[in-house]
This record gives structure tokens, sequence and C-alpha cells, in this order.
């Protein structure tokens, strides 16, 4: 509507005035039944929402038009704001009919991809995270997220890794930043998120925490353990800025802020988390981590769990009490059963609560509210009964189950009181009634008398009239414009009585009044208003009553979705056959048949998974370099360590035989650069900038998986550079991380011989018959040569060249490494056969010679040799 400045009419002068008021946002604006959008706005909405776009001449500029009915908003409006919009809800503040001149309007809300409560927008297994980033002086910035939907907020603090690595972690569907930061920002954490810029006076000290201490009501914000993260209080205060911005001024059930605490955490970098796909699949298709987890019954409880996940512990007693719990629930199986059973039955309480501090909770949402809290009672009965469980871990946790029942609130005052005021039946939407029972209010019960009367006078007065006017047909039905009207089709037009008054010709029939039918229509519909309102003011009263219980819920909230993570865990472990891991504050990892929990899911019918032994210390047995063919299972190998380590710091049982686990820190992943190959992030450099990450950040704690490392540049370089990170690792002056070193290059077997506390092993395979069988067993010793040719082989490749390779290579691993390689290319037994394949006129001839002549062979991983030669096979057939 811009367009038109000279001809502006006063609608198109307030969408104008409204429209620059919310920049960047898209203008829904209400005009009578519909929401238009105009200009570049119908433009987008278009094309997001798949509906039409018009145009047509405002004020001699042509402008685009694109609308769809108000009822369809729920339907519609989760579409843009999952394409990434902010949408501002622009209503008309009054009644139309009313209303002197042009009908009052305002934005109610701004609903942005991070700020929402609607449900076809929230997924309801995963928390909606709204994020601010600041960024401080020297490397360190402020992080803050909220979930408006369930009243979770959390703040932080640290470097750019760190904010990074949760910003992974929490994957926030939107993140606030200031806008001279924009390049910083999109240099660390990239372009993947949807991102709002706000102004720099935004991020002030002073101005973050007047906003949290007026928004909590306290001086302070020492009692939420905070005030040591002025980066993370900044971050913080933009977020509640923002809120009231995007006009949810209702915010009554973010009641707390919580500190996220590094050191609370195993230190995951941003490579771990994507490599051992924790949360996420790396390809599409795949099956992450959590996948095979989560068991949950509850959205809470799914919600949970996904933080579980991503932030494992790293002090003992936490996990041992979750470990504690989970035994208890194998042990009783009954008790298990029957949790389970009543936490089914338990809706989203979380995010249902934090619509009744807004109000926006429906009645029929505050039914599901009231049959949640229903479950509370059994469930809280049964976890203070003593449970039957022999083990010791039992009988403590015995405890814990009660601490559990004893942090549950029945409120049963509540829940009476929805009980006897709320209809079972209550629908949707709260100005038609049919909300409140009878017994409630005398005089809605007298009115609902009232009304029915009425209409069961207007029964009879349809019978009387259909005998005394001989039309069967005949009927009384309502609508908004006429009220009650007696409709007669075309048929029986002429037996009318002459003192009906006709209101509306249909094409088929025609609809009449009576004095008498208005005189009952008025009874009825004044006492329908007269229900309507009071219905609204005891739903509304019922409401009240539900925010005096915000806090409670929330707290049972949260109890029970910790129960039901851990109910999930004991699930999965009952069903996969996991075992209790032993905590320790020692520095062993030993891990008895160890199994990967994602790979032994997926494996086809009838063949099993074959679980490895894997024993890992500061003293003995630090390093160990894993040799083994292309696909022996040495990746599985590294994985299945670390997810058993985190498993179990998650609180889980692991699927192994037997594990003892001394407590982890950090894990940290590479793997080699051609892995990455298709994100585009091949570069040595890259790799190689990565691994420096990890060296300068290790701990004695630390676990590193190295992942054919060294394999994005030549073999020489490769192995040197493998070569030097593995006796690094070792030689550290201050740390001894437990490494595991999974690599094609049996030279760096070698190592084992100089240092003391590097090991080596290989996953075995046989061959047969110049093939290889997978035995998938972890065995001590080296591997005596790579098998990259006889993987050629499998995969196909031509045999005249699989010789070749394999005299080649020969060749090459005939003497040691450092030996002049230049030399031994040149000096490469001559190929017997390898022209006759041509006929001496074939043109492909020259074009193969050039080739092979410009190839470098001394840069060539064994890799990159096989990809040539496929390359020149494919050439040639
Ligand atoms: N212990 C095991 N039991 C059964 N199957 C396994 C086992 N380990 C691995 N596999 C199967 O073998 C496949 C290849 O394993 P993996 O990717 O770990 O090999 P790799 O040695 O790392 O190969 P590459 O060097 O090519 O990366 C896996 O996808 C899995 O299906």
């Amino acid at each position: 509507m811009a367009k038109s400045a000279q001809k502006e009419t006063p609608l198109n002068k307030q969408y104008n005035q409204i429209k620059a008021k919310y920049p960047g946002a898209l203008l829904l604006f209400r005009v009578g039944d519909f929401y238009e959008t105009f200009g570049e706005d119908a433009i987008r909405a278009s094309k997001i929402l798949g509906i039409v776009l018009t145009r047509r001449n405002n004020g001699g500029a042509h402008e685009e038009l694109a609308g769809f009915p108000h009822h369809s908003l729920d339907n519609y409006l989760p579409k843009l704001v999952r394409a990434g919009e902010r949408v501002a809800i622009c209503d008309q503040l009054e009644d139309p009919a009313a209303a002197k001149g042009i009908v009052k309007r305002g934005v109610t809300e701004l609903v942005t991809p991070g700020v929402s409560y609607n449900d076809n927008v929230l997924d309801i297994r995963k928390n909606n995270y709204l994020a601010a980033v600041h960024f401080g002086k020297e490397d360190q910035l402020g992080l803050s997220l909220l979930d408006i939907s369930t009243g979770e907020f959390m703040a932080a603090q640290g470097n750019a890794a760190y904010v990074d690595k949760m910003l992974q972690s929490f994957s926030p569907s939107e993140v606030l930043f200031c806008k001279k930061n924009k390049q910083e920002f999109l240099q660390l954490f990239g372009d993947k998120f949807h991102t709002f810029q706000l102004e720099d006076w935004c991020f002030g000290d002073d101005f973050a925490h007047e906003k949290l201490t007026s928004h909590f009501q306290t001086t302070t914000l020492k009692g939420f353990g905070i005030d040591t993260l002025p980066l993370g209080i900044v971050a913080a205060g933009v977020i509640i800025h923002y809120l009231l911005e995007t006009e949810h001024r209702q915010i009554g059930h973010v009641s707390r802020i919580t500190r996220l605490e590094e050191e609370k955490y195993v230190w995951l970098d941003r490579f771990t988390i994507r490599n051992l796909e924790l949360v996420y699949p790396q390809q599409e298709g795949g099956v992450p981590l959590i996948q095979i987890l989560d068991q949950t019954v509850t959205p809470m409880g799914a919600r949970l769990l996904r933080k579980w996940v991503v932030l494992p512990l790293k002090e003992k007693m936490p996990v041992e009490e979750r470990l504690n719990t989970v035994e208890l629930f194998l042990e009783n199986e009954e008790l298990h059963e029957s949790l389970t059973h009543h936490l089914k039955q338990i809706g989203d309480l979380e995010r249902l609560i934090s619509k009744v501090a807004v109000r926006r909770i429906s009645p029929r949402e505050l039914g599901q509210l009231k049959k949640s809290l229903q479950q509370l009672t059994p469930v809280k009965a049964m976890l203070s009964a003593p449970p039957t469980g022999e083990s010791a871990a039992g009988k403590t946790s015995s405890g814990v189950l009660r601490k559990y029942a004893d942090q549950l609130n029945t409120c049963s005052y509540l829940l009476e009181k929805i009980d006897t005021e709320l209809r079972d039946d209550a629908p949707v939407a709260i100005h038609q009634g049919g909300m409140i029972k009878s017994g409630v209010d005398a005089e809605l019960d007298e009115l609902h008398g009232i009304a029915f009367a009425g209409k069961d006078y207007l029964l009879k007065l349809q019978n009387r009239e259909t005998e005394k006017t001989g039309i069967p047909s005949l009927k009384i039905a309502f609508n908004k414009v006429f009220g009650y009207y007696l409709e007669v089709t075309n048929a029986h037009k002429n037996k009318v009585p002459v003192d009906w008054i006709r209101k509306q010709t249909l094409v088929n029939a025609e609809r009449y009044i009576t004095p008498e039918l208005k005189e009952y229509e008025e009874k009825i519909l004044n006492a329908e208003d007269k229900i309507f309102a009071i219905e609204l003011r005891i739903f509304n009263d019922l409401v009240t009553a539900a925010t005096e219980y915000v806090g409670a819920i929330q707290q049972n909230a949260r109890i029970v979705s910790v129960l039901d993570t851990l109910s999930s865990f004991a699930t999965i472990a009952r069903k996969n056959n996991y075992v209790k891991p032993i905590i320790t504050e020692g520095k062993e990892l030993d891990i008895k048949d160890g199994r990967h929990p994602v790979i032994e899911q997926q494996l086809p019918l009838g063949e099993s998974y074959v679980p490895n032994d894997l024993f890992l210390d500061n003293e003995s047995q630090q390093i160990i370099i894993i040799t083994g063919p292309n696909m022996a299972g040495k990746s599985a190998l590294l994985r299945q360590t670390a997810l058993i380590v985190l498993m179990a710091q998650m609180g889980c049982y692991v699927p192994a035989r037997e594990a003892t686990i001394g407590l982890v820190d950090k894990v940290f992943t590479r793997v080699g650069a051609s892995d990455n190959l298709s994100r585009g992030e091949s570069t040595f450099m890259v790799e190689m900038t990565e691994t420096a990450s990890i060296l300068n950040n290790l701990s004695d704690r630390s676990l590193v998986l190295m992942d054919e490392i060294g394999r994005g540049t030549s073999t020489y370089d490769g192995v040197s550079i493998a070569w030097a990170i593995a006796e690094y690792l070792h030689t550290h002056p201050s740390f001894r991380a437990k490494t595991l070193f999974a690599t094609h290059y049996h030279e760096l077997n070698q190592l084992a011989e100089d240092f003391p506390r590097i090991k080596n092993f290989n996953v075995a395979v046989k061959e047969s018959d110049n093939k290889i069988i997978f035995l998938r067993k972890l065995k001590p010793g080296g591997s005596e040569h790579s098998f990259g040719i006889h993987v050629a082989q499998i995969a196909g490749m031509p045999q005249l060249i699989v010789l070749r390779a394999s005299e080649i290579m020969q060749h090459l691993e005939k003497d040691h490494v450092t030996e002049n390689k230049a030399q031994k290319v040149k000096d490469l037994p001559k190929n017997n056969f390898q022209l006759s394949i041509f006929e001496p006129a074939d043109p492909r001839l020259e074009e193969l010679k050039e080739k092979l002549s410009i190839l470098d062979v001394n840069t060539l991983s064994p890799i990159e040799a096989l990809l040539k030669l496929n390359e020149l096979k494919k050439m040639i057939s």
C-alpha cells in the first residue's frame, strides 16, 4: 500500500503506519473476514502458502495482493513461520459495526520462528528456542536461550567454541545479535540460523539488568546464580526486550533463569556431535543415537532426553543417581510398567501450563491439563511406596524415588475445581458456551432452563404449524442475520398463511418469521447471551485459579520429564540388552563386548553385530592404533567407544557385556578430510587447524578419536602428520589423553616400538582366494599391508588394473618409507599389459598417455590413486 502516497486513503494510511512499526515483518492485515497482505509481503506469502496473488490498481500504481480467510490463520501461520518469516498479526481492535469511521487496528502478536505458542508451529517432542548472542571483549561471548512455550530460560558465557557448541546442541529456531556483529556472527556460526539483528543500545549492561530485574521483580540476579555471567546477562536482557517488542507481554511463566554450567557437562566439540550422530544424522536417512534411545512417552521426556544426549554429565554422583533409578525400574518391572502407563496419559503439562500463564488456554486444553494432573496422584503414590529391589543400588535408589515423589504436587484443589466446573466435552472456543457444568452457578442453570424451554417451545411450534398448514417439510432454523425463521420449500409456497412475514428468498425455498417466533427468539437469545457471558466469567476464573499453580505445575513437569527419560533408558536397556556401566573416578575405560548402539539395530535380519573388547588407560595403553582395510569396522569401533562412554555418562545403560567407565570430561573427534569432501570442507588446511584445536585443549580425562587423519594429503605427508600427532599425544607434558587412532597407514604401527603407551590393534579380516572376509574382530597387533587394492577388486575393478596395482604396491612397500621416493617411482617395474588393450590407432591412447604423463604419483594417496585408476578405466570403457 505504500506506493500510493499521494492518494492515501484512511485505510492505506493506517496500514502504512502499522507496517512501518514492524520493519522486516510480514504484516497480516485483518480486513473483514480476511487477513490480507500487500506488495512484497503478498509476493512472499503467495509463494510460501501457494495462495493466489492478484494485482489491483491502487491510486494509479499496481499493487500485489494476497489473502486468506481469518479462520485459516492456524493453517497458514505455521507455514510462514517455518519458512523463516516474522509475522505481525494485525487485528481489528473494535467491533466494525460499532466503529465510528475506520476500524481501529493494531498488531496483537508478532510471531517469529523463535517465539511461538502455536501448536502447529511447534514440534511437540522438541524445544523451540530463541537465542541471543552477545559479543563481549576478548573472545568472550554471552548466550541466552529461551523456550517461550515452556518457560525454560538459560544464560551462559564462554568463548566462541563454547557458544558454537551450545548453539549446535540446542539448535535454536532464531538467533538474535547486534547489527554491528553481523560479520563476526556469520564467520563464527555460519548462515544456517534464522537470525534477527538488533540495535547496539539493546546490548547494554544496565539495560539488561533493568529488564531482567523488573521482569523477575527482584533487585539482584544473585538468586539465579547468573550474576557472574555479565555477558550472559546482557544476552538474557536482549531476549526479554525482544519479547516485549514482539508484543509478548504476559510472560509470567518465565519465572526463573538458570545458568548453563559449562563445567557440569562433557565437552563435545561440534565435530563430535555431528560425527557421532547424537541427535542428527549426517546423511539423509541416517539414524541418530537419540532415535534409538528415545522411548519416552511424554513430550517433556522427549525434550529432556534431547538435552541429556548432548549434555552428558561428568560428575560421578548424579550419573550414578540416574543409573540407580534405571536399575530400580529394571528390577521392578511392575512398577516400571505401571509408571509408564500413567506417564503415557500425561499430555504436554509443560506447554499447557505456559498457556495458562499467558491466558491462551482453550477450554478443551484446560480439560487436558486436568487429565494430566490426575495422573500425578497415582504416580506419587507408587514412587512413595518402597520398591522391592534387592540390589544395594536399589535400596539407595528407593530414596531417590521418594525424593521425586516428594517434589510432585498433586494440585488437588485445582484439580477438584476444574473437575467440578469444567465440562468433560468442553470445546475449543470460549465464546459459545458449552464449557461449564450444571450445578456450578444458579443463574447459569436457570438461563439454561429458559433457553432449553424456549427451544423446546419452538419445536412444538414447528409441529403445530406443520399440522396447521399441511406443509410436511416445514422447519425452523437459525442463522446469525435473520435469527430464527420458518423455511418453506417452493413446492408448498402457496400454503403459507398470510400473516407470516417473508424475510428471504432462496433458489428453492422461502424463509418467514412470525411475531410468536420472534418473541421466543428474544427469550432464547437473551438467555444465550447471558449464558455465554457467565460461562466465560467462570472459565476465566478457572484459568485465574490455575495461574496460581504455574510454579508447582512447572515443577511437576520437570519431575515427570526426568522420570520419563529414566524410564525410557530402562525400556531401551531391557529391549536391547544393555548393562549398567560401572562409573569410576579412575582413568580407565574397560569395555567388554561393546557394541555400536545404532549399527546393531540396523543389521539385516540374521546378521548379528560382532562385539569387541576395548581397554584404554593413562598408564599402559593410552593410544591404540587401529589398522585394517576399508569397511573393516574401524570407524564403527571408534564411534561405539565414544557412544558407550557418553551413554554411560548420560545415566543410560550401555550396549556391552561389562563396562567400567573412568569419567571422561571431553570428547574430540577428527575425521580425515576426504570423509568431508561432500560438504566442501575438503581442504587439508581445515583438517589441520581443527586438529590443532584439539591438541591445545587436551586434559587427562579426554577421549580423542582420530579417524583416518592425514588422508587429505599424499601418503607420505599423511603418514608423517598422523605420526607426529600420535607422538605428540603420547609425549604431551601434562596430559595423557586416551586416544583411538584409526588409520590405513600400517606404517604407523612402527610407533608402538618406540612409545610404551601406544599399542597396535587391527580389525581382523581373512583373506581367502584373494578375497577379503570381514571378521570385525579387534585383535592385538598391527596389519601387514594396506587393503585398498582388495577393496578395489571387490568393487569390480578390472583384473588387469588390480594386478598392476598390486605389483606397484609391492615395489613401493619393499623398503622403508623414508627412502628416496622419486627414485622408487622411477624404478617401477615396466607394465607389460597396459597398452595391449588398445588398437594402435585408438585416439584414446594418446589421451590416456597424456593423462598419465601429467600424473604426479608422488603426491597421490592410495585412495586418490584408486580413484584416478577408476577415472582412467571409465575413459577407455
Ligand atoms: N562389529 C561389527 N559387526 C557387524 N558389522 C559391523 C561391525 N563393525 C562394522 N560393521 C559394518 O561394517 C560397515 C563398515 O564399517 P566402518 O565404516 O566402521 O569401516 P571402516 O573400517 O571405518 O572403513 P573406512 O576405512 O572405509 O571408513 C559398517 O557400516 C557396519 O555396517
